[in-house]
């Protein structure tokens, strides 16, 4: 269990995240909208220790955040940024084994390379498994990041894995598969947030969706609670139609088309 309460975060004079509270349980998959600058990567950021909230307090499966080394949170909680820079050429293979890097010292055992290869058909990179890194496609290298942050927590039940974007650059098909992944993890009693930007993902597979707009939790709850035209709107400024999907019942949002004035158009000074 991840509990947040009253979180606030501040670099210099900027407040990125504030009065934040809320809780995980295993087994729940929540996704985080919200505009670009929202605060979604300092929140994600915090929930991975990697900023200390000014205010407020994080525990994580009943001990604060901080009291963990960083090698025990490294086999707790794994993290998937927006940015990976990798700027060696290591194989497909070497990244997904440095998600298992907390868990041996000096040779990998036949345990982690079961664990490497699982993950890599899961997401579907075992077929680039002796490629450079640095020749794969947008996509490929997402899908080799989530492998590695995938083999880090494998078999640790209760883990926790954090999702920044996790989709950004896959096709289609990559996107749901992913998000079938996460959600096939929660149902092993993994605890996943993912910030997401399509709003469409996060109704078909949270259990809860939390909107953040100007550092601030506005909204907390399921999809059909939290997704409607009026939310939309002060969310992401945007006009937008929700219908229900009548095999699923799940949210569809769709965003209504704008339309500049010709004799003023966006771009004009
Ligand atoms: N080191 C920093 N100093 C000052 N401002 C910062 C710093 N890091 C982030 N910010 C600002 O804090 C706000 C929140 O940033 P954050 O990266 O959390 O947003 P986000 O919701 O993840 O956005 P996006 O969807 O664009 O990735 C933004 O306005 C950003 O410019």
């Amino acid at each position: 269990m991840l509990t947040v309460k009253n979180i606030s975060y501040q670099i210099g004079p900027h407040k990125l995240v504030k009065d934040i509270s809320f809780s995980i349980k295993p087994g729940e998959l929540i996704a985080i909208l919200g505009s670009n600058g929202a605060g979604k990567s300092s929140l994600l950021k915090l929930l991975a220790g990697t900023y200390k909230p000014n205010e407020g307090t994080i525990h994580f499966n009943g001990q604060p955040l901080s009291k963990y080394s960083a090698l025990e949170l490294a086999k707790m909680r794994a993290v998937l940024s927006q940015q990976n820079v990798v700027s060696l050429p290591f194989n497909v293979q070497e990244i997904v084994m440095m998600g298992r890097y907390p868990h041996f010292n000096n040779h990998p055992s036949a345990h982690d390379h079961s664990i490497v290869n699982t993950v890599m058909e899961a997401t579907g990179v075992l077929s680039l498994a002796g490629r450079s890194y640095l020749t794969l496609s947008g996509g490929e290298q997402q899908r080799a990041q989530l492998s590695r942050a995938l083999a880090q927590i494998w078999e640790n039940e209760h883990a926790l894995l954090l999702m920044d974007e996790p989709v950004s650059g896959m096709d289609i098909l990559y996107q749901q598969q992913t998000l079938a992944i996460l959600k096939a993890m929660t149902q092993k009693k993994f605890m996943v947030i993912s910030v997401l930007h399509d709003m469409n993902l996060a109704s078909q597979y949270a259990d809860r969706i939390i909107m953040l707009k100007n550092g601030r939790k506005w909204y907390d709850g399921t999809a059909a609670e939290v997704l409607n035209p009026k939310s939309v709107y002060e969310i992401f400024e945007i006009e937008s139609d929700t219908f229900t999907n009548p095999t699923t019942l799940k949210q569809i949002i769709m965003p209504r088309e704008i339309i500049y004035d010709n004799n003023k158009p966006p771009l004009s000074t």
